[in-house]
């Protein structure tokens, strides 16, 4: 397998095939590079907690939970330590992909440590900075060659051989029939990521920003499939 080239930002040792690119030909250069998290819960493969933003970067946005690493935190910590403080919960999370992210005029890149949990504790919170609520993974966010992706969106309880009755529905979405992810009320780069988040390959990739948050460029790649 050829290497690929990593647009500037981006590190990674393993093999990976690119799945998306575009916009204009020239990346936004940064002066510096500050590092954020962002976690995602992701039940039965079928259904996403997002929160709605209420203030600050990325208001009127839908998004994961995360923000800054603080000084001595490893990203892990910091994204445990932000879905407790915006959501509520509590949840082991496995990093899932690096995100880096530039908005032409600021004074640094965002490079976002990306996390998913298959399963959570604790009670979803609103909290003064994001309103949380439950979505359903529709199935363009699905790939269809994805073998580990088992879920049934006809159904509220996915199809997961894994999944026992003991583990039940989970009462705060049981019975509520959950509206899709809303893409257009979220950052225009996340319809090229989530698919791979959502079907558990590790992905690496990059998305510019104008002042004005249209999306100027972009490039991803993930791990080959068999490999994740
Ligand atoms: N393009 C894109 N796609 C997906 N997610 C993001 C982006 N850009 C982003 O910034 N993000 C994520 C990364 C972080 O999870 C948040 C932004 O964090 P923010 O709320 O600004 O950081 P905090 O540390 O919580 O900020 P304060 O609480 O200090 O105001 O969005």
């Amino acid at each position: 397998m050829a290497t690929l080239q990593l647009p500037p930002g981006l590190e990674y040792n393993g093999q990976l095939v690119e799945t998306s690119n575009g916009g204009v030909s020239d990346w936004v250069a940064y002066k510096k590079v500050k590092l954020y998290t962002n976690a995602f819960v992701i039940l039965n493969d079928a259904k996403v907690l997002l929160g709605y933003k209420k203030r600050g970067f990325g208001t009127g946005l839908w998004n994961g939970f995360g923000g800054k690493v603080d000084p001595g935190e490893t990203p892990l910590q910091a994204a445990v330590r932000e879905l407790e403080e915006e959501a509520g919960i509590e949840a082991p999370l496995e990093h899932c992909g690096v995100l880096f992210f530039v908005v032409d005029g600021a004074d640094a890149a965002f490079h976002i440590d990306i996390f998913r949990a298959d399963e959570y504790t604790g009670t979803v919170s609103e909290t003064d900075e994001m309103r949380p609520e439950w979505f359903s993974v529709q199935k363009e966010l699905l790939p269809l060659t994805n073998p580990q992706t088992t879920a049934d969106h006809d159904h509220d309880h996915a199809a997961n051989p894994q999944a026992t009755e003991e583990e039940g529905p989970e009462p705060e979405t049981e019975g509520l029939p959950l509206p899709d992810i809303p893409l257009k009320q979220m950052w225009a780069d996340d319809e090229f990521w989530m698919p791979l988040m959502f079907s558990r390959r590790f992905f690496v990739g990059r998305a510019d920003f104008d002042a004005d948050d249209k999306m100027l460029k972009w490039w991803f790649a993930a791990a080959p499939a068999s490999l994740s």
